[in-house]
């Protein structure tokens, strides 16, 4: 019987497993968290609702919320071991490194002993993560042992106070909001994948989000945002937009920011994250970057029929917001280590290691050769 094989490079279009956490490109809007559209989350919730939805599987009531955001506050200090191996990385690290690391060396200090502890673990990841990045950058930057202990209640705020080292604005403090909760989760993208992968051989959860941070910071997943900012800030009129993006597709140059391997017309971050962009760009006089934006978008859409993901339109507004753009990728981190945590769980709660099969490709049979007969 022949063999029945599915097709598709970087297995596209195959299941590779169940979850109950997220649909994408399957109802409401394009993108549900357990059964929640993105619109009305990104309209009504807070990231840390958002975090309690994935982590622990239900909408928190008033109390819960409370708990969890002072759980939340009480986690973001740092051990000193890890401020000492953050000081020991030079200012021009990419900042995805120093994401990695930083996960990596808590690890090390505070060791999943158990799966009991997973929660807990999580929690602490989701504390951290800004402060580890914010405490490197502040050292590395400004010479500055910055405390990493604010009293903000909401952890989009709590980064842009350490990163700028003064309380943000509320409009700044709402966008940071909605943009972590649409990067919180997506099914198995690339990231997500890398966690469950490693889970699966029953590792440890900072293992699993260690190697995710890896896979997001490629420019094909998460790093297109910083690689957007770069080609839009080389632009400096809509017009000058229009010619480059020309310029770039008669190169078939790959243009980061667009196309998505899930979506096929729209991306339903992007319409969410422009309204902000714009809501930024006004908030600060833009005349240039956001109109340069919305051009890139007509110019790709009108010649390839490809559409902004949810990158594209983060980039001018976390540039709006003062935000260094090698930082734009960890902030995707922040928000998204709710996603790879609770995919953890779930694949922990019904496992089986993930090892697929390969088509082999090279030769059937080779004679050895002794070392001093081979040629060059
Ligand atoms: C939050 C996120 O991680 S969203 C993704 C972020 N990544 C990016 O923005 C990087 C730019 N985009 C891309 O590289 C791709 O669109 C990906 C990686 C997101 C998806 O890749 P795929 O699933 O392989 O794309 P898809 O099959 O839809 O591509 C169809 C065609 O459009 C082209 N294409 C897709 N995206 C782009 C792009 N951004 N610029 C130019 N051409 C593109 C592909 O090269 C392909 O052309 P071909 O058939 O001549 O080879
Ligand atoms: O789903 C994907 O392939 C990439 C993506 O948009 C995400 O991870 O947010």
């Amino acid at each position: 019987m022949a063999e029945q094989k599915l097709s598709g490079a970087g297995l596209r279009g195959q299941s590779a497993g169940e979850t109950a956490l997220c649909t994408v490109g399957k109802s409401g809007s394009g993108l549900t968290y357990r059964g929640f559209d993105i619109q009305t989350l990104a309209e009504h919730a807070r990231f840390e609702e958002v975090a309690y939805l994935l982590l622990k599987g239900k909408l928190p009531s008033r109390a819960e919320l409370d708990a969890y955001i002072a759980r939340l506050k009480s986690l973001r200090g740092l051990p000193d071991a890890l401020k000492t191996v953050l000081e020991q990385i030079p200012a021009d690290a990419h900042p995805m490194e120093v994401m990695r690391t930083g996960a990596s060396m808590l690890g090390n200090l505070e060791t999943e002993e158990s799966f009991d502890a997973q929660q807990n673990v999580a929690d602490r990841l989701v504390a951290a993560l800004p402060s580890i990045i914010a405490y490197w950058y502040r050292f590395s930057h400004d010479g500055q042992r910055i405390d990493t202990a604010t009293d903000d209640d909401s952890t989009g705020a709590h980064f842009l106070h350490l990163l700028h080292g003064e309380a943000p604005s509320r409009l700044h403090a709402d966008a940071m909001n909605v943009s972590l909760i649409l990067y919180a989760e997506h099914e198995f993208n690339a990231s997500t994948f890398t966690a469950r992968v490693c889970a699966s051989t029953l590792s440890d959860l900072y293992s699993c989000v260690t190697g995710a941070i890896g896979s997001l910071r490629g420019p094909l997943h998460g790093g297109a945002n910083e690689a957007a900012m770069e080609m839009i800030e080389g632009f400096a009129s809509p017009d000058d937009a229009e010619r480059g993006m020309l310029d770039k597709l008669a190169r078939k140059e790959k243009i980061m920011g667009f196309g998505h391997a899930i979506y096929r017309e729209s991306d339903p971050r992007n319409a969410i994250i422009k309204q902000w962009a714009e809501r930024l760009a006004d908030d600060v006089g833009d005349r240039v970057l956001y109109p340069v934006s919305v051009r890139c978008e007509e110019v790709m859409w009108r010649e390839k029929k490809l559409f902004c993901n949810a990158d594209f339109f983060h980039a001018s507004a976390y540039h709006f917001m003062g935000i260094p753009t090698k930082l734009f990728t960890p902030i995707f981190v922040m928000a998204r280590v709710t996603g790879w945590c609770a995919h953890v769980f779930e694949q922990r709660a019904n496992n089986r290691i993930i090892r697929p099969s390969a088509d082999y490709t090279g030769p059937e049979h080779c004679d050895w050769v002794p070392i001093d007969q081979r040629n060059g």
